[in-house]
């Protein structure tokens, strides 16, 4: 009998926010694999670093992050094969994502190849953006407000779209796009009602409001911009900084 495919997400960043569930089968599978950069540490690996044995096999997925979708497609082929021996010999294999498995995760790219020939099981994880409204004491949305998830990649102009649409957002994939991003809020008017979010839930989590902050400032990968313009005048605390 094949070996179950486990996409696991282990949410986002501090340890103790995985599931039991994920906890559960991430320490039984005898297999863990887990997407990285070409050249830098897993984060996903990191989060649950402290459940890994020595007598687990790991198999690294080391990802190009381009927008180009060819690279990767051939990472994930390769990944696939990988990971499809060892469910062929009846082992099971725990996936490891940050945060949620589906919500913008690599895993997903595994599981379009391999979840018609095997069993699968997805768990899904604390997501970044719901740790971005418990950070913030915020909200994310109320009663019919819309709460859109917008990707920092795109132009300005699919953006400020999407913004006009809804009441809330969490604006993601911040990285290198930190001080167009930061413009287009001054434009639109809706720096002050926004808060920069890095590194959420870890001990070297930063917010700080975005009116604190200039175009000019850097920003790493796992960080987002909450944008709310909706609810009751919630006030925001005070940040830790
Ligand atoms: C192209 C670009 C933007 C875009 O998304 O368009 C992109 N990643 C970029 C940068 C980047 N990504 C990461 C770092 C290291 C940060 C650090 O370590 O500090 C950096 C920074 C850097 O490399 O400079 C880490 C990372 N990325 C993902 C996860 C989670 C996961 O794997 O689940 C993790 C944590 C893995 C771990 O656990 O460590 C996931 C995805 N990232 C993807 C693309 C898709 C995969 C590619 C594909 O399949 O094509 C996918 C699956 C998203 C999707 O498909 O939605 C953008 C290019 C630059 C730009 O434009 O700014
Ligand atoms: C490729 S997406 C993966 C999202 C992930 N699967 C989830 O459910 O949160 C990566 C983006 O999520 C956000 N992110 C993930 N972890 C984060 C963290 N600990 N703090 C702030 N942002 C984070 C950042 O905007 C980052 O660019």
């Amino acid at each position: 009998m094949s070996g179950t495919l486990y996409g696991i997400g282990v949410g986002p960043g501090a340890p103790d926010l995985i599931t039991l569930r994920a906890y559960r089968l991430l320490t039984a599978a005898p297999v863990i694999a887990w997407p990285a950069p070409e050249g830098g540490d897993s984060f996903a690996r990191s989060i649950v670093a402290g459940c890994i044995r020595a007598d687990h096999v790991e198999i690294p997925i080391r990802v190009p992050m381009r927008t180009e979708r060819f690279p990767a497609a051939e990472i994930y082929d390769r990944a696939a094969g990988e990971i499809a021996e060892h469910l062929d010999a009846g082992r099971d294999v725990a996936v490891l994502c940050e945060g949620d498995p589906f919500f913008y995760g690599s895993f997903m790219y595994l599981f379009q190849r391999l979840s018609g020939r095997y069993p699968f099981e997805i768990v899904p994880g604390v997501s970044s953006v719901m740790a971005g409204g418990a950070a913030i004491a915020r909200p994310l949305a109320a009663r019919n407000e819309v709460f859109s998830v917008i990707p920092a990649p795109l132009d300005d102009d699919r953006i400020e779209a999407q913004l006009h649409a809804c009441e809330g957002a969490a604006i993601i994939k911040v990285g290198r796009h930190f001080g167009r991003i930061r413009a287009l809020l001054g434009k639109l008017g809706l720096t002050g009602q926004c808060c920069y979010a890095e590194r959420l839930t870890l001990e070297t989590q930063k917010l700080v409001p975005l009116d604190a902050m200039t175009d000019d400032d850097a920003a790493p990968y796992f960080s987002m911009i909450l944008v709310y313009r909706g609810g009751e005048g919630w006030s925001l605390p005070a940040p830790k900084r």
